[in-house]
């Protein structure tokens, strides 16, 4: 169980409600074959998700998640421009939401949690992204990578969202995939839940050390009880 002053719950994107794999592969391989080179495999590109969508590109040219760092400025921006032309085009497609996602989430809403969405992904996706889920309306507040001058692992949009809810680092629990979400959560002081299915460059989440380790999604309803049940004791 996570601490019963938590009122809110900041939730990672890919890898955590939903499965991006496909639909940013896919992206990054189309945007390599335009610039006339090899696309990369959907299995490379698993480990180079967590950090935005320029950080992909970058390892998808350098075909390594530790990017070259003498890549020409102005290939990474075509790359760039590339996926965002691809990944766009098929925002409804590709990014399946993982087992007990909806059910679990209408569950926490449910249960008096004010919910946050953080995600590294460019935040002009967001809006789209989540109707087509259906998942809209559970978050007061959505944060792309790129809305605010930093992003995680910087607990700046943790700090962001502590400062709308007016909550206190006690109050948050962050719930994410990588070591970007368990790292943010930490430096922010807030509780961190990791789920073991998603992304995180290869290596198990429990090595980050997140308060909880998680291997299905539901499994977060026995962490956060009804916040009426807290409340009257
Ligand atoms: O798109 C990314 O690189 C990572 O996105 P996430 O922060 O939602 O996991
Ligand atoms: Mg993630």
């Amino acid at each position: 169980m996570l601490s019963s002053e938590i009122r809110a719950i900041a939730f990672d994107l890919d890898g955590t409600l939903i499965d991006s794999v496909p639909a940013l592969a896919e992206a990054a391989a189309a945007a390599l074959v335009d610039l006339g080179m090899a696309p990369c495999s959907e299995l490379a590109a698993r480990g180079w998700i967590g950090n935005g969508a320029e950080m992909l590109m970058r390892r998808a040219l350098s075909g390594n998640v530790n990017p070259d760092p003498n890549l020409a400025p102005s290939l990474v921006e075509q790359a760039l421009a590339r996926f965002h032309h691809h990944y766009g085009a098929h925002l409804d497609q590709g990014s399946p939401l993982y087992p007990g996602v909806a059910d679990t989430l209408a569950a926490l809403h449910q249960r008096g949690y004010r919910m946050a969405l953080i995600t590294n992904k460019p935040a002009r996706y967001l809006p789209d992204l989540m109707a087509t889920c259906g998942l809209s309306h559970y978050f007061e507040l959505m944060l792309g990578g790129d809305s605010l001058a930093q992003r995680k692992p910087d607990p700046m949009p943790l700090q962001h969202v502590l400062t709308q809810f007016g909550l206190a680092p006690q109050q948050m629990v962050m719930v994410g995939d990588s070591r970007n979400d368990i790292e943010a959560a930490r430096a922010a002081g807030c509780a961190s839940v990791g789920l073991t299915y998603g992304y995180n460059y290869g290596q198990p989440i429990a090595e980050l050390g997140p308060d909880h380790v998680l291997d299905h999604f539901e499994h977060l309803l026995a962490l956060l009880p009804a916040r009426q049940e807290t409340e009257s004791v």
